[in-house]
């Protein structure tokens, strides 16, 4: 079930007619990390329930609402919960939020997600910089571009060897580094598989095998989108739990844990996008 382009700029024109706020910084926050949210100064908030279009949030840890703001000046909008395949929406449904961020006028949008850890150097608390990702749902036929392509968003045929903004990323790493956070700054692959059951131990050492450094059950989804439509993307995983790889480990994967680490972790990774957000204006590497 795709929407056209005309329904997602009807959604758009809708959220435009009631707030002046014109962001050009999208900002998506997952399980856990909706604190960010809070940050924006002179909010206008939207309930997704009354946004036209818009699917509920089910998830705990997602609160389901669009908060239009600034961040240290700079405009921005923050969906404060996410949409994941196993909530059983279509795939086009989860990402319409956006297109609905490029027809805002956002050009660079930056995703956090919570996941669990398969790089063996990797800590619980760790933050991890995404430099690329695997979609596993993809790789089945189940990609959000499926459908008929409307050129107003973008090619037939989106390049993805590029999804992850390396300046950004560079940027990124540079402010972790001054703001003291080195020790826990990592960067890696993000694997997409589509949950919601948590990963077997053959899964996560396959997973592992194959380049992955951190699994999760969301992002990739979005970031497919936002390249299409030519956004910049910058995204980053809290790993909130090490993923079981031993037989012997009585270690068992739960939201209650991936929620408990984001609020440990919450205030660091909040100072580390905001302060992102303003080097973004100062060094006007907007394109
Ligand atoms: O990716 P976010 O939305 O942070 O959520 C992650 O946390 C949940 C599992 O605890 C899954 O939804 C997984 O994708
Ligand atoms: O271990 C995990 N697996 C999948 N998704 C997750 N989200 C947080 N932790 C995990």
């Amino acid at each position: 079930m795709s929407y056209t382009y005309e329904e997602c700029k009807a959604t758009a024109d809708w959220l435009m007619a009631q707030t002046d706020i014109r962001p050009r910084i999208g900002i998506v926050c997952g399980s856990g990390l909706g604190g960010l949210a809070n940050l924006l100064k002179d909010q206008v908030v939207f309930n997704y329930r009354d946004i036209p279009n818009f699917p509920q949030s089910t998830v705990h840890g997602h609160a389901g609402r669009l908060v239009f703001g600034t961040l240290k000046g700079r405009p921005c909008v923050c969906m404060q919960g996410r949409f994941h395949l196993y909530e059983g929406y279509p795939i086009q449904k989860i990402t319409l939020p956006i297109r609905i961020f490029k027809l805002l006028g956002v050009d660079t949008v930056i995703l956090t997600n919570a996941a669990g850890g398969l790089n063996q150097d990797f800590k619980v608390g760790d933050i991890m910089i995404m430099k690329d990702h695997i979609n596993m749902p993809g790789f089945a036929g189940n990609n959000p571009l499926s459908g008929p392509n409307d050129e107003r968003f973008g090619t037939r045929f989106p390049c993805m060897s590029d999804a992850y903004d390396r300046e950004l990323q560079q940027l990124a790493m540079e402010v972790g580094q001054e703001l003291g956070y080195g020790d826990f700054l990592r960067e890696g692959v993000y694997c997409v598989l589509s949950g919601p059951s948590f990963e077997t131990i053959a899964e996560c050492r396959m997973l592992h095998r194959l380049g992955a450094d951190a699994v999760g059950m969301s992002t990739v989804h979005e970031v497919i989108v936002a390249r299409h439509c030519g956004m910049r993307v910058f995204a980053l995983s809290l790993i909130t739990n090490q993923a079981v790889m031993d037989y012997d480990s009585e270690e068992k994967a739960n939201h209650e844990e991936v929620l408990q680490t984001g609020k440990q972790r919450s205030e660091q990774l909040e100072r580390l996008v905001s302060t992102l957000v303003t080097r973004i204006e100062h060094n006007n590497i907007y394109a």
